[in-house]
């Protein structure tokens, strides 16, 4: 009997929900995962991780966040899904079970735990973080501008009451600075995949220019196969590309600032591509995550070989 057998992974969940799910996901399976607080938000909200390690010490490492935007609640679900199918893909699928015999996998499910709060009590469509300053009338920083690389540029905004306020510097706001320690400190993480929604896309840097990565060849040919494993689930169709060619240019991203520290990153816009938009609808949650599962271990397998 898990404890978390009465947890509906068809469902969305408030920030209570998940921790608590996150809670019991861990004692169900503590031979294989367990639970690190990251840091802490701007209203004091914890920021959990879990990792999932089959022993070893210091293994090359996959980061996977999703939640950065608090709105984007389809992320947070698939993510949720997403840490139960590792756990029960471990021993019987075979990639799995090599990327885990050899590599470590980190995921932050609600990486905006004050806007993803926020989202549940009074204004669902909420975007940023929470962080107030004084003499700042509006509120949040937009977390997905908020990074080093590329920080303040084109596609990001100086205005505080702009959805993509960058923030008054890189990794002024705790959500963004405790991945940037964490990954830092472990060193030996080797892809970066930040899930966000919807269009439909599958993208890698650069966002903040226009000119392509050295190894663009490799991540774009990687982007197709992971497109392709996808669409043969649900017949659902991706574009993929580059970030500032593909979707638009943004500056200060996370996936720039994982490429400029020597991790492959990609991001994906998942479902839908503007119907019910945000809003997506709790029944699309499974068949999301199941398509969106074979493009993340299409690049987990990529990750292990090369
Ligand atoms: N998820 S979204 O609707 O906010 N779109 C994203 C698009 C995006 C995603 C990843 C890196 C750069 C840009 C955004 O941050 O603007
Ligand atoms: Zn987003």
């Amino acid at each position: 009997e898990r404890s978390t057998s009465g947890f509906s992974y068809s469902s969305y969940h408030t920030l209570e929900e998940i921790h608590t799910w996150i809670d019991n996901f861990v004692t169900d399976h503590s031979d294989i995962l367990s639970k690190i607080q990251i840091g802490h938000s701007f209203e004091n909200r914890s920021i959990l991780v879990l990792k999932f390690s089959t022993g070893g010490s210091q293994h090359p490492a996959i980061w996977i966040d999703t939640g950065i935007h608090s709105r984007e609640w389809i992320t947070h679900a698939t993510g949720i899904w997403t840490a139960r199918k590792i756990v029960n893909e471990y021993g019987k699928d075979r990639i799995v079970t090599d990327v885990l015999n050899a590599m470590d996998i980190f995921m932050e499910i609600v990486s905006n735990p004050d806007g993803f709060a926020y989202t549940h009590s009074m204004n669902c469509l909420w975007r940023k973080n929470k962080s107030s300053r004084p003499g700042i009338f509006c509120i949040g920083v937009d977390l997905n501008r908020n990074w080093k690389s590329g920080f303040g540029g084109n596609g990001s905004n100086n205005n505080p009451c702009s959805e993509t306020y960058h923030g008054p510097s890189p990794q002024s706001e705790p959500e963004v600075a405790a991945i940037v320690d964490f990954i830092t400190s472990h060193g030996n993480i080797k892809a970066l995949i930040s899930v966000h929604s919807y269009s439909q896309m599958l993208m890698y840097p650069y966002g903040h220019s226009l000119e392509p990565v050295s190894n663009q060849k490799e991540l774009y040919s990687l982007a197709k196969d992971a497109v392709q494993a996808l669409y043969e689930v649900h017949g659902i169709e991706y574009i993929y590309g580059s970030i500032s060619t593909t979707l638009y240019v943004a500056s200060g991203i996370t996936v720039d600032w994982a490429y400029d520290s020597g991790i492959k990153s990609f991001t994906f816009e998942l479902r839908d591509t503007g119907h019910y938009g945000f809003l997506l609808p709790a029944t699309q949650i499974i068949p999301t995550a199941q398509e969106t599962w074979m493009a993340i271990r299409t690049i987990m397998e990529h990750t292990l070989n090369h």
